[in-house]
């Protein structure tokens, strides 16, 4: 199961330009990472996929022809901790607001967090916990629907060095059968965990192969994925 961007068009209120301009595009069950300077377009083209923003033009849908939003799971750039909540708590008002029952939802809370390896913190409020646990609070609140692929939005972005690693090993978790799109611009994290790489540059898609023909384009053997990725978008980063 999947989503499909048919022809996709779409401007921001008070703008003149597309932020994202006629993608065609299924993700499919793969791992993606999404790249793309600042203000390609990709925060949008995710908003779109979650369903949180409808094309001016074109159409997302999911197979199945259901709402996309019964497919995805979103979690955006800035994960906020919902005040005086705990982490168990803010996970299975996520899963009750996708229309979950409190009993499944605090069910599916704690397997979340489970997936997200924060089950002894599920009694902490969210408002105490580091960023990256935060960000994988942000992350069991996107997997609590049990969606068939995720959309996440910068999710390392701002996290030191173990954050990120960890955030990775617990994506690296994840049931194949769930697609992942990732947003980043740190591309040198992905090259393991990627199967992927979609170019996203003033709102098309420019750019799209393997993690292995994308590699091809990098000529600085020590720095292979920030080298091919200034190559596909013409060193003007
Ligand atoms: N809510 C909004 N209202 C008006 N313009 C917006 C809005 N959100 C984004 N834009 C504009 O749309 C374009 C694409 O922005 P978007 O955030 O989708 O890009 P991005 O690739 O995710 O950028 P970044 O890497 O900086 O997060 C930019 O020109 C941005 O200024």
């Amino acid at each position: 199961m999947s989503i499909y961007y048919d022809a996709v068009t779409f401007t921001h209120r008070r703008r003149r330009t597309p932020a994202v301009r006629d993608v065609t595009w299924s993700p499919g069950s793969a791992r993606t990472a999404l790249l793309g300077p600042n203000g390609a377009g990709k925060s949008t083209l995710m908003r779109l996929g979650a369903g949180l923003l409808r094309p001016e033009s074109g159409t997302v849908r999911s197979s199945h022809g259901r709402p996309v939003q019964d497919e995805v799971g979103w979690m955006p750039q800035d994960v906020l901790p919902v005040p005086g909540l705990k982490a168990w708590e803010q996970v299975a008002y996520a899963g009750w607001l996708r229309g979950l029952s409190r009993a499944a939802a605090a069910r599916a809370a704690d397997q979340a967090l489970d997936q997200v390896g924060l089950t002894d913190q599920r009694e902490l409020r969210t408002s105490t916990l580091s960023g990256g646990q935060r960000r994988r609070v942000g992350l069991a609140q996107a997997l609590v629907s049990e969606p068939s692929i995720l959309l996440l939005d910068e999710p390392t972005a701002g996290l030191d060095p173990a954050q990120r690693r960890r955030f990775r090993e617990v994506l690296a978790g994840i049931p194949a059968s769930t697609g992942i799109v990732v947003s980043t611009h740190q591309v040198e994290d992905l090259v393991e965990l990627f199967d992927l790489v979609v170019v996203l540059d003033g709102g098309r898609l420019t750019w799209q192969g393997t993690m292995e023909e994308f590699l091809t384009h990098g000529n600085d053997p020590s720095r292979r994925a920030e080298s091919a990725y200034e190559d596909l978008l013409g060193g003007d980063l």
